[in-house]
C-alpha cells in the first residue's frame, strides 16, 4: 500500500498570519508539490487570490483549492471530504497536502475527519499548526484563563463571561502540534519570551511553541512532524466538551451551534478608483476603529496604477502592498468586512465609499 499523504492543518485567528506563513513556505518549497486547501471566511476569496499571485511555480493555480461554502467545520461532509477525495483521486499526487482553515473555524472537527472511511487510509494529519497574533495576545485581546472561567461559570450558569473570541483561541491551543508565535517584529524580546513560555504552559506536553515574523519558517521545521493528529484526537480536548467526545452528528451540530458562528458575519464593499492609497489606509483605520471591525481585506484599485493594490487589516493596524496587474479582474476596489455580528452595513458601506 503506497504511503498516505501527509497533511498539514494550518489554523489561528483572525489575521494572525496563515496566509503570509503559507505564502512563505510555497516560495520556499524546494521542489516539494504542495496542494493547498484554502477555508475563506466570507464570499471573497481574497486568500486565494493572494497565494495565486504569488506566481511561484510550486504554487501553480491547480493546487489551489478554495472552500468557500461556510466554516469548515460545520461542512465537513458537504465540502471538505468530497473537495479531499478529488485531490486524492489526482494523478499526480501532491507530496504534501496544507489545509487553511478560516480565523473561525474550530480545528477539532477538520482533524477528526481524516478518520473518515476513505480518507484515512490515504492520508494523515501530519501536524496542527497554530498561528497566533503575538502583538494581540500579548495584549491580551485573546487572553485567557481556563481556571477563572470556570470557576466564574460554576458560580452562575447564567453568566457567561466568556466570548467567542477566546473560546475559539484555547480550542486553537488545545489542538496544536507546534504554536508559531507570529509578528515578533512587534514585540519586545522580554515580551516575546514570557508569551511563548505562557502558550507553552498553556498547550499540551511537547507542544513546540516557536517565534516568527512575516510567518518566515524553514519548510523543514513546519512540515513533516509525523504526528498523526487524527488518532490522538481525546489529547486535544475541545475546551466545551466537558462531557463526551464522540463523533456523533448531533454532538457536532450542538458544538458548532455552542461556538455560535451566526456571532460573525462578513460582507462585502465595492468602490472605483481611489486616488489616494495612504489617505485611503487611513480612511480604513478609522472606519475601523469606529465600528470595531475585526478584519478588512481586499484589493484596491488605486488611479494611475496598473498594479492592484492588496489591503489588510488586522484591527486597526492596515497593511498594503501592490501585488499583481488586474488582468481580466475589473478594475475596482473590493473590500470584504469581517466582524461580530451587528456590524452597521450601511454606514460602514458609506464611511468606505465616502
Ligand atoms: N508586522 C507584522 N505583520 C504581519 C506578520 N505576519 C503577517 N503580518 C500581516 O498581518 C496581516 C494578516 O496576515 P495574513 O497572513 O493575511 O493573516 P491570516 O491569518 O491569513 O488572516 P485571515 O485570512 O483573515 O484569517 C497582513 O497584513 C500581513 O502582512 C508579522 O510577522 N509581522
Amino acid at each position: 500500500m503506497p504511503a498516505k499523504i501527509p497533511a498539514t492543518v494550518v489554523t489561528g485567528f483572525l489575521g494572525a498570519g496563515k496566509t503570509t506563513l503559507i505564502r512563505h513556505m510555497l516560495q520556499n518549497a524546494q521542489g516539494k508539490r504542495i496542494a493547498l486547501i484554502i477555508n475563506e471566511f466570507g464570499d471573497l476569496g481574497v486568500d486565494g487570490d493572494i497565494l495565486k499571485g504569488c506566481g511561484d511555480e510550486v504554487c501553480s493555480e491547480d493546487d489551489i483549492v478554495e472552500l468557500s461554502n461556510g466554516c469548515i467545520c460545520c461542512t465537513v461532509a458537504d465540502d471538505f471530504i468530497p473537495t479531499m477525495e478529488a485531490l486524492l483521486a489526482r494523478e499526480h499526487k501532491p507530496d504534501h497536502i496544507v489545509i487553511e482553515t478560516s480565523g473561525l473555524a474550530l480545528p477539532q472537527p477538520l482533524v477528526r475527519a481524516f478518520n473518515w472511511p476513505g480518507i484515512s487510509t490515504k492520508v494523515t494529519v501530519d501536524g496542527v499548526v497554530t498561528v497566533v497574533d503575538g502583538r494581540a495576545v500579548h495584549d491580551g485581546q485573546f487572553a485567557h484563563n481556563v481556571a477563572a472561567v470556570d470557576a466564574q461559570r460554576a458560580q452562575d450558569e447564567n453568566l457567561d463571561h466568556e466570548t467567542p473570541l477566546s473560546e475559539l483561541f484555547e480550542d486553537q491551543v488545545a489542538c496544536a502540534d507546534m504554536i508559531v508565535v507570529n509578528k515578533i517584529d512587534l514585540l519586545e524580546a522580554a515580551e516575546a519570551d514570557s508569551l511563548t513560555n505562557k502558550l507553552k504552559s498553556e498547550a499540551r506536553a511537547g507542544v513546540q511553541v516557536i517565534k516568527a515574523s512575516m510567518g518566515a519558517l524553514p519548510v523543514d521545521v513546519l512540515l513533516g512532524q509525523g504526528i498523526g493528529a487524527e488518532g490522538d484526537l481525546a489529547s486535544r480536548h475541545e475546551i466545551h466538551h466537558h462531557h463526551h467526545h464522540d463523533d456523533d452528528e448531533d454532538d457536532h451540530h450542538n458544538h458548532a451551534h455552542e461556538h455560535g458562528h451566526d456571532e460573525f458575519e462578513s460582507f462585502i464593499v465595492t468602490r472605483g478608483e481611489i486616488a489616494d492609497a495612504d489617505a485611503f489606509a487611513a480612511q480604513i483605520a478609522d472606519v475601523i476603529r469606529a465600528h470595531n471591525i475585526l478584519r478588512l481585506k481586499g484589493f484596491v484599485a488605486v488611479a494611475g496604477k496598473p498594479m492592484r493594490l492588496t489591503l489588510q487589516a488586522v484591527g486597526p493596524r492596515v497593511d498594503t502592498y501592490f501585488d499583481q496587474p488586474f488582468g481580466a479582474a475589473p478594475r475596482e476596489t473590493r473590500l470584504v468586512v469581517i466582524g461580530e455580528a451587528g456590524l452597521d452595513h450601511s454606514a460602514i458601506t458609506a464611511a468606505l465609499q465616502a
